[in-house]
């Protein structure tokens, strides 16, 4: 997943690291003086008997009884409070390599550009403090610019957990994108979770749409309400809802007919269907591997009929990870879950600080 821009970004970081070395060894090393007081440090046991040395001319012995600071706590110090100062010209080339790679794997301009800016402002005309290491910092600011423009995410379960019962989902999204094995897997998903769920098959207008939704929930125990091809979906979901009222059912998942936002008529089934089913939340499914267009289709979906969160399918197949890292920041909502396989275990709750960590080969 993201393989592409996994290794770029993982060669931006050595970019930044070496460039900020080299200002870090370039610079005068910092007074230390004062730290020392404060730092209790062991220092390794002599291995024959030191003779204490006498105070050099000029300069007091500690009259406290404490010890006055050696040359080896000097340079551990040194080691922990070293401390960088960086101008936009220290990494001009490495931030020009990062807002390119992160063009050419996808990611929308307006979010390349928050990524930049949020790296630039970290990093340029502040001391930093960059202990031993200056890869932690490079790090742990690629890591905040990205998890800015990712947020916060949305855990499903907590969700549901602060709803009230039956919590309804609707999944809405162009053809061929994997909504219906989407649905699929969520319900799954949600059982595994303790959850009970009814599937509503609410795509009555693509043919066999009702039979594929139907075979999925018969392999994974789901009850399924469906009418036949070319009924109303309103009354479809509108019956999904009275039965999971009916039988204490936690989750109704609605499956609904691909359609674009640009379709009036398709659309105005959707808001009927939203009037009558009234969901608690509505699901936008796109895949991954569209790129820059499913960023586009989502936010033009979002303006025309409004979603809560974005699934992007079909992640297992992306090097690039554009979409993934671009629709919440352009959107406004979070990614639900990325789908990552034909299974039914293939779905990934998206957490944020996961994939940045994954993509910067981070695990901390
Ligand atoms: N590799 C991969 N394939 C997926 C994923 N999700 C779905 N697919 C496949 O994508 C194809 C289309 O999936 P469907 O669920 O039928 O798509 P749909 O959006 O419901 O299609 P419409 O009903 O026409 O709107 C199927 O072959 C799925 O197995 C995924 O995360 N990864």
């Amino acid at each position: 997943m993201f393989d592409s821009l996994k290794n770029k970004l993982q060669n931006i970081r050595s970019k930044f690291t070496s460039n900020i070395e080299e200002v870090a060894g370039a610079e005068p090393a910092p007074p230390v003086a004062e730290e020392v007081e404060e730092v209790e440090i062991a220092e390794p046991a002599p291995s024959h008997p030191v003779t204490p040395e006498p105070p050099v001319s000029g300069e007091e012995a500690p009259g406290d009884g404490r010890e006055k600071p050696t040359f080896f706590n000097k340079l551990k110090v040194l080691v922990r409070e070293r401390e960088v100062l960086l101008r936009e010209k220290d990494i001009e080339e490495p931030l020009f390599e990062l807002e390119m790679v992160l063009l050419e794997n996808d990611v929308a301009l307006p979010v390349t550009d928050e990524i930049i800016a949020r790296m630039r402002r970290d990093l340029v005309g502040q001391h930093k403090k960059i202990g031993s290491s200056v890869d932690d910092l490079v790090v742990s600011t690629l890591r905040s610019a990205l998890c800015g423009v990712l947020g916060e995410g949305l855990d499903l379960r907590d969700f549901i957990a602060s709803r009230e019962r039956p919590v309804k989902i609707l999944f809405t999204g162009v053809n061929g994108t994997g909504k219906t094995t989407t649905v699929a897997k969520v319900g799954q998903y949600l059982q595994k979770n303790g959850f009970s769920v009814v599937i509503g098959a609410g795509d009555t207008y693509r043919a066999g749409a009702i039979e594929q939704i139907r075979t999925h929930a018969d392999r994974l125990g789901i009850k399924t309400i469906q009418h036949q091809a070319g009924a109303d979906p309103s009354a479809v979901l509108f019956d999904a809802v009275q039965y999971a009222k009916a039988h204490d059912i936690d989750v109704v998942l609605a499956d609904t007919a691909g359609r674009f936002h640009n379709r009036a008529n398709l659309m105005n089934q959707l808001e009927k269907i939203r009037r009558v089913m009234k969901p608690d939340l509505v699901v936008y499914v796109d895949e991954a591997v569209a790129g820059n267009d499913a960023v586009i289709r989502a936010d033009e979906f979002n303006k025309a009929v409004g979603t809560d969160a974005v699934v992007l399918t079909k992640a297992d197949m992306d090097p690039k990870g554009g979409a993934a890292i671009s629709v919440a920041h352009t959107v406004g909502k979070p990614i639900l879950f990325l789908g990552i396989g034909q299974g039914y275990d293939d779905i990934m709750p998206f957490d944020p600080r996961t994939v940045v960590n994954e993509l910067l080969g981070d695990e901390s």
